[in-house]
Parts: C-alpha cells; sequence; structure tokens
C-alpha cells in the first residue's frame, strides 16, 4: 500500500536542485546534507552564508511570482540550467518552509521580473523603495480616496528630453533621493497632481509633475489600461527607463520594462 509520502514523494523525484526560499540556518544545514542534490537559497539577504545565492528584493505574495523570480535568478546566476528539475521549498501560510513546487526551469516562460530588478538602469534598491512606496500609497491612499501615480526611474536625461513639465518643479532644487522617510511623505503629497515622477538610476528624485510625450509606436500593453498606464509603457520603449504605476481605478501597482508590463501587484496583499 503506497503511503502519503510514496504519492507526494513525487513531486521530487529526480529533482537535481532545491531552491530554498528564506530558510532557517539550521534548514539550510540540513539541506546541505542531502546528497546529491545542490541548494540554492533565495532570501532577502544571505544570513545563511549560502555559497549558491539569489538575492529577493521583496517578498512577493504571490508565490508563483516568487517562484518565478527565483527560478529566473538563478538561471541568470548560472546556478541552475535550462531543463533542470528544480523544487522551490517555501513558507506560504507560516513562518516555516511548507510548500513545496516542482518546475523544470526554463519551461515557465520568462515573466522578466529578475530582470526587472537586476538588469534596470536603475539600482535594484531604488526600484524596490519605489515599488515599496507605491504598495503604501495603493494601501493607504490620499486621506482615504484611491489616488494613482506614476514613477519613472533611471535614464532620466533622456526621460526629461521626452517629457514637458506641467507645474513648478518642487525637486528643483533639491537633492533628495527614493527611501529617506521624508521624500516618501512629500512623494504621496504631490502625487495628488497630475503628471509622472522622475527618479535618476541612483534614486535622486530629478522632476514631479511631467507630462510624458513618448512615441507609443510598438507599444503593446493589455487593453482596458488607460493613458497612465500606456505614458508608462511607452517611456520604457522610447528609452531604458523602468516604470511603476499605481492605478487610481483598480489599485494595482505595476511595473513596466521595455515596453512591457512585468510585474503587477495588488497592495491589499502585502
Ligand atoms: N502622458 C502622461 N504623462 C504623465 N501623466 C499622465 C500621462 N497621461 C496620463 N497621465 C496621468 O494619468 C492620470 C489618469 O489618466 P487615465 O485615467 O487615462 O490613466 P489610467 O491608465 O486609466 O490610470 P488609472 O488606472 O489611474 O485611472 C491623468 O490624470 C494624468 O495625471
Ligand atoms: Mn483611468
Amino acid at each position: 500500500m503506497p503511503t502519503v509520502r510514496d504519492l507526494l514523494g513525487d513531486i521530487v523525484d529526480e529533482v537535481e536542485t532545491v531552491l530554498l526560499f528564506s530558510p532557517s540556518s539550521s534548514y539550510y544545514e540540513r539541506c546541505q546534507e542531502v546528497e546529491d542534490i545542490s541548494t540554492v537559497v533565495v532570501a532577502p539577504d544571505n544570513g545563511v552564508g549560502a555559497e549558491r545565492y539569489v538575492e529577493l528584493p521583496l517578498e512577493f505574495a504571490d508565490l508563483s511570482e516568487r517562484i518565478r523570480f527565483g527560478i529566473e535568478g538563478a538561471l541568470d546566476e548560472g546556478h541552475i540550467d535550462e531543463g533542470d528539475e528544480v523544487a522551490c521549498a517555501t513558507k506560504l501560510f507560516d513562518d516555516v518552509i511548507d510548500s513545496v513546487s516542482r518546475a523544470r526551469a526554463g519551461d515557465l516562460d520568462q515573466s522578466g521580473v529578475y530582470d526587472l530588478f537586476t538588469n534596470s538602469r536603475g539600482d535594484p534598491e531604488v526600484i524596490r523603495d519605489v515599488l515599496d512606496v507605491a504598495v503604501e500609497l495603493g494601501q493607504k491612499g490620499q486621506k482615504g480616496k484611491p489616488v494613482g501615480a506614476l514613477f519613472v526611474i533611471g535614464d532620466a536625461g533622456k526621460v526629461m528630453n521626452k517629457s514637458r513639465p506641467l507645474s513648478y518643479n518642487p525637486f528643483e532644487k533639491s537633492h533628495v533621493h527614493v527611501g529617506d522617510p521624508i521624500v516618501n511623505v512629500m512623494l504621496k503629497e504631490f502625487s495628488r497632481l497630475d503628471g509622472a515622477f522622475v527618479i535618476s538610476d541612483g534614486g535622486k528624485i530629478v522632476s514631479a509633475y511631467r507630462y510624458l510625450e513618448p512615441s507609443a509606436e510598438g507599444v503593446d500593453i493589455p487593453k482596458g489600461l488607460g493613458t497612465r498606464h500606456m505614458a508608462a509603457g511607452s517611456i520604457t520603449r522610447d528609452t531604458n527607463a523602468t516604470a511603476v504605476v499605481l492605478s487610481e481605478s483598480d489599485r494595482l501597482v505595476r511595473a513596466f520594462k521595455g515596453g512591457e508590463l512585468i510585474l503587477e501587484l495588488d497592495p491589499e496583499e502585502y
């Protein structure tokens, strides 16, 4: 008679690599002792001192996003190869690893989410900080009302050339960076008005209230999204910038790169 272990063991049958998402040190050490398997740690920091490691810039609440990120990262770092059978061990409901998914590296369509952080003009921390602001703004809104916002990160010179001011620029002579607590307050305040924020590769806020005028040629974003999203998608095709958009109407946070929608987050889940 087969046991549960036999049945569910199929999930990890002939797996070559285990991706461990944010494991404790003791869990990681136990994994190290398993023969014939290589382990890759995917976590916000490499506290366990793993030899093979992928940095997780944000805790994706959506499990499939998290797994995609881990696999794309492990491929990009050369820890695994296309076609490898991998088991992904993650925390889902608890603060311990409680779920396992199996995938063949390279079979999932590339979501580009790893590329979004790693190969963008903007620093990964800057993109993460902007996503944080957008998520927080999405959760709280402005005085309880939903608010929209558009952040364009990286390649700021070119972005400035393809846009015009809608109002005076409150960041004109300032040297403030995303991630500073005061800046987050300012960004939220200024997002009540129209236009985009332009942010440099390193996170300096170059301008608020920019009206983007990129060419929309060849931009293919999902139907139903309006002009803010079209402008966001287009500017990332026309320049090497990344765009983060908070929608006022459906309250989702989206990221665009190379003219494509790369990431969609629900702020309520964070
Ligand atoms: N080219 C642009 N550059 C900068 N901001 C823009 C541009 N086009 C639109 N916006 C901003 O987007 C706001 C909302 O426009 P619209 O409703 O058409 O966009 P949307 O994509 O549907 O976004 P939302 O989901 O937030 O409604 C505008 O009020 C304006 O502030
Ligand atoms: Mn709209």
